[in-house]
């Protein structure tokens, strides 16, 4: 698939707490906190004694996989105090073929009961499903961790199997429960629609207008709602609402300026198809317009991702619900 990601990797803040990449000087610090037998118990992969050398060599892996973009594992900082103390670790790792990723972390015992743990994969999560390219994120705990499957369940982690797994340190294979969290779980706006055809009373009809913007190699631009928007993550058509006093087209020119500054002011703007959705809290109306041609290359101005898609690649897009329509008929469009 070809995103277009221009996607750094942010520095993510929760309270005082940051979460960011690991860096080699944290070393140390990590070698201090882990050879510790109450976390190293906990952690499949991690002997015990953890020798120093055998961290510098995962340090190494590790930091080559963050740059190729296989994995993302961060460090978690206590703004309050120095801002070079690691409390501890929170990392992903993905498998692309499945558009999954699979999660790990620990804290440091002198600062447990803080809610650190719960806060980090929060924070971690939200930001994955809106940015990554994977739909769901793995867990795996000993069952003897009854701290860490608090943490998932809180973190809206459901319980889907069972196992047996090796754990280093313990030199024997141990019990665990696997989690899995996908976006709908923590996602509530994208629920599937009613199946009622009538619009209740109550509910508002939301007019939105949207543009699928086709280049000269017959390729469709999607673009993804980013972090702190509802159903974050998943792909849509760059556009947005009609504001009292425009038209379809009034609104189209402005919000594809204000999104991704492309200009269709002098655009012939072809009526396409619509959709009429019920969604949760409000039913959809939502013109989509063909545009071929617009002034200037798109560039995300909201934080989203966007991607130039083939007709052979849309089917790997999560599109919002109210969209899925949309896209056989696109295809007869593209290359
Ligand atoms: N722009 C756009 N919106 C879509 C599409 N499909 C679809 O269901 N929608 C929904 C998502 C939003 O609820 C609404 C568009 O609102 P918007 O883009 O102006 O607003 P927003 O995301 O800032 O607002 P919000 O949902 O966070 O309140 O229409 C689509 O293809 N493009």
């Amino acid at each position: 698939m070809v995103i277009h990601q221009h996607l750094s990797i942010p520095t993510l803040q929760f309270d005082q707490y940051l979460l960011r990449l690991i860096q080699k000087k944290d070393i140390k610090s990590i070698h201090n906190h882990i050879n510790d037998w109450n976390i190293a118990k906990m952690l499949s992969d991690v002997p015990f004694p953890y020798s120093q050398e055998l961290l510098e060599k995962w340090f190494e892996t590790t930091l080559q996989q963050i740059k190729a973009g296989q994995s993302y594992h961060f460090s978690i900082i206590d703004t309050q105090t120095n801002p070079d103390t690691v409390v501890g670790c929170i990392g992903l790792t993905l498998n692309m073929a499945e558009q999954s990723a699979k999660i790990g972390y620990w804290v440091a015992q002198r600062y447990w009961g803080n809610n650190i743990a719960t806060r980090a994969l929060k924070r971690l999560t939200n930001w994955a499903l809106a940015n990554l390219n994977i739909n769901y994120i793995h867990a795996t705990a000993a069952d003897d961790n009854i701290a860490s499957i608090t943490v998932l369940k809180k973190c809206d982690f459901q319980p889907y199997g069972q196992g047996k797994e090796k754990f280093l340190a313990r030199a024997v294979e141990q019990p665990v429960s696997y989690f899995l969290l996908q976006r709908e779980d923590i996602c509530p706006n994208n629920l599937t629609p009613n199946q009622n055809i009538y619009t209740s009373k109550e509910k508002k009809i939301l007019l939105v207008v949207a543009a699928a913007l086709i280049d000269i190699e017959g390729r469709l631009l999607l673009a993804r709602r980013p972090e702190g928007k509802s159903m974050a993550g998943m792909w849509e058509f760059p556009g947005g609402k009609v504001e009292p006093g425009e038209t379809p087209e009034t609104a189209l020119i402005r919000e594809l300026k204000e999104e991704i500054n492309v200009d269709i002011s002098k655009s012939c703007l072809a009526p396409f198809t619509f959709a009429s959705h019920e969604y949760q809290d409000f039913h959809l109306l939502m013109p989509l317009y063909v545009c071929h041609r617009w002034k200037n290359d798109p560039i995300p101005r909201e934080k989203q991702q966007l991607a130039w898609v083939t007709a052979n690649e849309l089917d790997r897009y999560l599109v919002l619900e109210a969209d899925k329509p949309f896209i056989p008929l696109l295809k007869d469009l593209l290359f």
